[in-house]
């Protein structure tokens, strides 16, 4: 346990985050994607081309099977639809601590205007994409997290403080 799990919308910045909180302060790190694309032996683009979205939501389910036996101290970021399956979002909360990672739209939208490595947001129409998909998945991620998490307002180091402070109280 003691396992800090990333969940939020992509662009949310979990892998950014997870690798900089492992790097920084000395946690191993985990990301489902880059997981199942070593597993696989190729890209996520590639998975959802060849083999399908529902094949790729079953790699995630058996990703988080394979993680949730033994992780202690670990960060953890989690793809951005991994959370859509209920099965997934109990094993979460048994791994650790659930944070929510929140951006706006807008900003999402921004961060992930140059993106080509997201199947979900290719070919056009960008916010409107995004905004769809938030709107199925929002009230999903809150449900799932323990603690949500602004990162347009704080700094990387502010929110790993504020993390550590919710899990020890
Ligand atoms: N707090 C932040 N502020 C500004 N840009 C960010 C922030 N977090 C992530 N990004 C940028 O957003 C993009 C997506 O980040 P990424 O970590 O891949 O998100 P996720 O894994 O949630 O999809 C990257 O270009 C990253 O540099
Ligand atoms: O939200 C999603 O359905 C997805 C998010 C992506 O990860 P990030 O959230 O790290 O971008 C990746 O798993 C895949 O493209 C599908
Ligand atoms: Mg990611």
């Amino acid at each position: 346990m003691n396992n800090i799990v990333l969940i939020g919308f992509m662009g949310s910045g979990k892998t950014t985050f997870g690798r900089w909180v492992s790097r920084r302060h000395n946690r191993k790190f985990y990301d489902t994607d880059e997981y199942i694309e070593k597993k696989q032996n190729t890209t996520i683009s590639e998975i959802f081309a060849t083999k399908g979205e529902e094949a790729f939501r079953d790699m995630e389910t058996e990703t988080v099977k394979e993680l949730s036996d033994t992780l202690d101290n670990c960060v953890i970021s989690v793809g951005g639809g991994l959370v859509l399956r209920e099965v997934n979002r109990e094993l979460l909360r048994k791994l650790g601590t659930v944070v929510y990672l929140k951006a706006s739209e807008e900003e999402l939208c921004k961060r992930l205007s140059k993106d080509t490595k997201r199947p979900l947001l290719q070919g056009g129409g960008l916010h409107e994409k995004i905004h769809n998909l938030m709107e199925q998945r929002e009230d999903i991620y809150l449900d799932a997290a323990d603690m949500i998490v602004d990162t347009q307002k704080m700094s990387f180091e502010q929110m790993y403080t504020a993390i550590i402070k919710n899990m020890e109280d």
